[in-house]
């Protein structure tokens, strides 16, 4: 059962509209509140009042009077909504559509809360209602739902028609997948991406006096094929400002932008920003997403490391047509545990051979920290391997990489 808890007061227009929703989208059993007691601590009412506030708008529904019914619910006719509340309600309807599609594929993830924000508007009165439908089930979907209050307002300062005159003056990508390579017949050890990264939500900040680009060039010297840099500002205290900075700074090795993408935009803002690489997380995005991603990465000249974690999400991603690198992350990005051992077992048997076969180059990602490690993944099956915090942790980051492989693995 929610709770709600007025922090004003409530109105018989919450009655009004948690009817009209009801009868809408009849799958919620709620009750009415016919008689509604001012500064009252906490009533209970269930998830209608908030289906038609989405985090992006306080949605005002001015419903037509509705007939009150014996079971509690009420009746209102499709015609008598008005024009602009009967949008929102096949926006969310749509947007269930999606949840849905996703769930069918396993995917947890939520793209954005299901009844609205916890604290919403009806009216001029607040509410405060907590439910599983506005409460992320951990810490991936809360930054999902951050990141898509987030890049709605980055594309209202930046519409995609901007983006694209601004691609005609960057400069053209660097081949990203082509450095990995190289690497790895130039060392025969995995080919090194190493991440520019100052904090996460699981091991909070790694290294106070950070310094994006002095950390690059010190991955460079070191070895580094590659260089991840994470963008998310809000968790991992990062920034498109830094990747910008490394692309200016004369630093050569291809980057990829770790972000948290939901939404083509967001490739084209990283191209922008100097990305070579970007990221697709599969706990997050579904498979048509991830196909019509990769179209527009290849249509960018940008590559794109698609993230898995568990065999579905495996399988799912062999089933994509142009995926070309694979990244296995070991951190469950919901629990924050770690476990090297998820990239052998990612690779076993059967999938190891589909992988062959298709020519994917494998990314072993996050929990590396010895000479061991990077030789148990390397015999598991991966050409490359990601790594933050061992390296970024390092006085001197180039030493690190020769701490990390056991050997100095710069030109
Ligand atoms: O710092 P580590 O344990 O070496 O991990 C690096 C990288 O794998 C990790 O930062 C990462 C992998 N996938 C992600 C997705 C989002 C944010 C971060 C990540």
């Amino acid at each position: 059962m929610d709770s709600v808890m007025p922090l004003r007061t409530t109105t018989a227009a919450t009655a009004t509209a948690a009817s009209a929703a009801a009868t809408v989208r009849p799958r919620f059993s709620f009750q009415l509140l016919a008689n509604p007691r001012p500064r009252k601590p906490a009533f209970s009412l269930p998830v209608p009042t908030t289906i038609f506030t989405t985090h992006r708008a306080r949605i005002l529904p001015q419903f037509t009077p509705v007939r009150a019914q014996e079971d509690n619910s009420a009746l209102v006719s499709e015609s008598t909504i008005p024009e602009g509340d009967a949008l929102k309600i096949k926006e969310w309807e749509v947007e269930r559509f999606q949840d849905e599609i996703a769930a069918s594929q396993g995917i947890k993830i939520r793209r954005r809360p299901t009844t609205g924000p916890p604290l919403h508007y009806v009216g001029p009165f607040e509410f405060r209602m907590q439910n599983e439908g506005n409460t992320p089930i951990n810490i991936l979907e809360e930054i999902i739902w951050y990141k898509d209050k987030e890049v709605s307002q980055m594309k209202e300062k930046k519409p995609l028609l901007l983006l694209k005159k601004l691609l005609s003056g960057v400069p053209p990508t660097r081949d990203f997948l082509g450095a990995l390579k190289e690497s790895y017949s130039r060392t025969g050890l995995p080919a090194l991406i190493a991440e520019v990264k100052k904090a996460s939500p699981s091991r909070g900040v790694l290294r106070e006096n950070f310094n994006p680009v002095e950390i690059a060039k010190a991955y460079e010297r070191g070895g580094a094929a590659c260089l991840s840099v994470l963008t998310d500002q809000k968790y991992f205290q990062g920034s498109f400002e830094n990747l910008e900075a490394i692309r200016n700074a004369g630093v050569e090795c291809p980057l990829l932008c770790k972000e948290f993408v939901i939404e083509a935009w967001q490739i084209y803002y990283a191209r922008v920003k100097g990305a070579d690489a970007i990221l697709l997380i599969a706990a997050v995005l579904p498979n048509l997403d991830i196909q019509y991603m990769i179209k527009i990465c290849k249509l960018l000249g940008l590559t794109a490391l698609v993230e898995v974690h568990d065999e579905m999400e495996m399988d799912r991603v062999l089933g994509i047509d142009g995926v070309e690198l694979i990244g296995i992350n070991n951190r469950d990005l919901g629990t924050f545990k770690v476990d090297i051992s998820n990239t052998k077992k990612l690779l076993e048997g059967e999938r190891g051979e589909r992988i062959r076969e298709k020519g994917i180059i494998v990314v072993g990602e996050s929990g590396l920290f010895t000479p061991a490690d990077i030789g148990y993944v390397q015999e598991a099956g991966v050409k490359a391997v990601l790594v933050g915090e061992s390296l970024v942790k390092q006085e001197d980051p180039a030493k690190g990489i020769s701490g990390l492989f056991g050997k100095d693995i710069s030109c």
